[in-house]
């Protein structure tokens, strides 16, 4: 490790760096009307979810991002193959709330 510079900020070796995806996920420069839940725009596209596209990141990226990454297809696929879905009360809600909680996930590496 060794101090670097990132957008022009000096970041000293050592120093906990937390990015927000949340912010990266409803960027008006990368995403059209971020703040809608518009599947469609997904539709047809060739999407890289692999962590190099930092337009869209819902695996992490780097050594840390989510081994999982490769594999959920198989396993929505096979969640769907082997179970029949539905709401609790049988018909799809109108209103799905999406709004967000906060919550933080945390590692120090330098606890362990
Ligand atoms: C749609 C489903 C999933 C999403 C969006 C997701 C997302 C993530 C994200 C954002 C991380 C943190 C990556 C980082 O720190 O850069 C992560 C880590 C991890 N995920 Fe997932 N995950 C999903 C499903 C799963 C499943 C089904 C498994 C296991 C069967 C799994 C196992 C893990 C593990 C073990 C880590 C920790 C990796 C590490 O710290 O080295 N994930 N996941």
């Amino acid at each position: 490790m060794e101090d670097c510079k990132v957008a022009g900020y000096d970041i000293s070796k050592g120093t906990t760096i937390l990015i927000t995806t949340w912010s990266i996920g409803r960027d008006p420069n990368s995403w059209d009307a971020p703040n809608e839940f518009l599947l469609e725009r997904f539709v047809g596209k060739e999407i890289d979810m692999t962590g190099s596209n930092f337009a869209l990141l819902p695996f992490g990226s780097g050594r840390r991002r989510c081994p999982e990454y490769k594999y959920i297809r198989t396993t929505i696929v096979n969640l769907l193959h082997g179970f029949n879905l539905d709401s609790v009360n049988g018909t799809r809600p109108k209103n799905i709330c999406m709004e967000e909680l906060f919550e933080i996930t945390y590692y120090n590496s330098k606890s362990s």
